[in-house]
């Protein structure tokens, strides 16, 4: 048996135009004007509180300035977050199918995302992958969060997996990060909200256009089930 562990935003699902609009829904309540996802999604990638940290930058406000109450702007964000959770975010192509595939094959699965842990489990309920999953961690279940390897490891020990037979599948530097970190083998998914560019500074093991061809790539490196 070996696991696979998936990424989230920008993996499974395309979720930007929602964390467009909760970021825009966010600033509106301190007065600011609308973005578009060409700056929204850089943002993603390292939880919500850097996300919520940079649109307030781009904004002109100081997340740390002493008299501003970041936990009351984060709260307000977190509201809005779960309002404009499944609006238009949609599943990539091949995703169910994929992850029918491997659980037949064998493999466990399980997701570890920086998204806050509280709409993990409701998101994958939406597109009806819940169940496919046998463990699911939020940028906010741990201490640590990606790129820390920490998370990946802590799915390692829960499944009792020696950490060289899991796989991580990715869109951005802070998977490949962290998969490196953990001693994984890492798939990186081209066209999610890493930039070409991250995929050059910091290398996946293979570069995948679709979700469907993991599989292959699962079956000629060691981790097989
Ligand atoms: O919420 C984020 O920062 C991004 O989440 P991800 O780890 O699923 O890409
Ligand atoms: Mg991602």
């Amino acid at each position: 048996m070996a696991l696979i562990i998936f990424d989230l935003d920008g993996t499974l699902v395309d979720s930007r135009p929602d964390l467009v609009r909760t970021v825009n829904a966010a600033m509106s309540e301190h007065g600011f004007a609308s973005v578009g996802p060409e700056l929204v999604t850089p943002w993603v990638g390292r939880g919500s509180r850097v996300l919520l940290a940079a649109a307030l930058r781009h904004h002109g406000v100081d997340p740390q300035a002493p008299g501003f109450d970041f936990e009351a702007a984060f709260e307000r964000f977190l509201y809005h977050y779960g309002q404009n959770l499944t609006i238009d975010t949609t599943l990539y192509p091949d995703v169910s199918e994929t992850l029918a595939q491997l659980g037949e094959q064998g493999y466990e699965l399980a997701v570890c995302t920086n998204k806050p842990e509280r709409f993990v489990a409701p998101l994958l309920q939406h597109f009806g992958i819940r169940d496919r999953f046998g463990a699911l961690l939020g940028g906010d279940s741990l201490p640590q969060r990606k790129p820390d390897p920490e998370p990946l490891l802590h799915l390692a020990r829960h499944f009792g997996e020696r950490p060289e037979r899991c796989a991580m599948v990715g869109d951005s530097r802070h998977d490949v990060e962290a998969a490196r970190g953990a001693g994984m083998p890492v798939a990186g998914l081209r066209g999610g909200y890493g930039s070409a560019e991250e995929f050059e500074l910091h290398p996946p093991d293979v570069l995948i256009d679709t979700l469907a061809e993991l599989p292959a790539w699962l079956s000629r490196i060691t981790i097989a089930a």
